[in-house]
């Protein structure tokens, strides 16, 4: 199963304050990026270590572990994947940073790609997929095709809450790429939002309307 619903105290009540009617702009970015640290320590736990040597502070040589030869890009969904990039940057502060731009027409509910600006060397990155939404997956879907497309194996999605729809849409285009999430909601509404969601999460980070 590709899905990885986190079960961890601190993220569930961190996305429980989330939840609350009218939660200020402030807090809203402060907890998305403080999860978006908490999901990538989860997706990064088969990431490779290789043991070397050094100078440790008594002068002795001790055998320390570091990352094997890890290639990572961070791919933010503009708008609303901005929210989580410096929780994500905080852990992997050497990550490159891939930004593409999707928005879901809001009649249609299909995916209007609108910016791409990748790291070079995709085939050998790893790409952390960010965004706080997965809903009808049309986005999600959009953006990982693309990423294969520029040769992109190993790709890893980051999202705050999802919909039971869009992860059965995802999983089914995409069934090699693991989805990571703080929660698995009920279901998508008329409108397509998720319930019972987080309402508008670009909005909401961005202050705008
Ligand atoms: O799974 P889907 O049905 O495709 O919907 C999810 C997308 O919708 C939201 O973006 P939105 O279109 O609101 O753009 P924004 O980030 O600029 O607000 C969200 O951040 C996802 O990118
Ligand atoms: O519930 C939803 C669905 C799409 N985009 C959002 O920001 N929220
Ligand atoms: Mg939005």
């Amino acid at each position: 199963m590709a899905l990885h619903q986190i079960q961890h105290p601190l993220i569930q009540h961190k996305l429980g304050l989330m939840r609350a009617a009218g939660i200020s702009t402030k807090s809203f970015r402060e907890l998305a990026n403080e999860l978006g640290c908490l999901l990538t320590y989860e997706a990064t736990k088969d990431f490779k270590v290789e043991a070397h040597s050094i100078e440790g502070w008594d002068g002795s040589t001790i055998e320390v572990q570091r990352l094997k030869g890890k290639k990572v890009t961070v791919v933010p969904i503009l708008r609303a994947g901005i929210g989580m990039l410096d929780g994500v940057l905080d852990l992997i502060p050497s990550a490159k940073v891939s930004v593409v731009g999707l928005y879901r027409d809001e009649e249609a509910l299909e995916p209007v790609a609108y910016f791409e600006k990748l790291a070079g060397e995709m085939q050998q990155r790893t790409a952390l997929v960010i965004d706080p939404m997965l809903a009808t997956g049309g986005t999600m879907i959009a953006t990982l095709d693309m990423l294969k497309e520029k040769g992109c194996k190993d790709i890893r999605v980051l999202v705050l809450v999802a919909a039971p729809e869009g992860v059965k849409k995802v999983t089914a285009a995409h069934p090699d790429i693991p989805i990571y999430t703080a929660a698995l909601d009920q279901k998508l509404n008329e409108h397509g939002y998720i319930v019972p969601g987080l309402g508008d999460a670009g909005d909401k980070i961005f202050g705008t309307r």
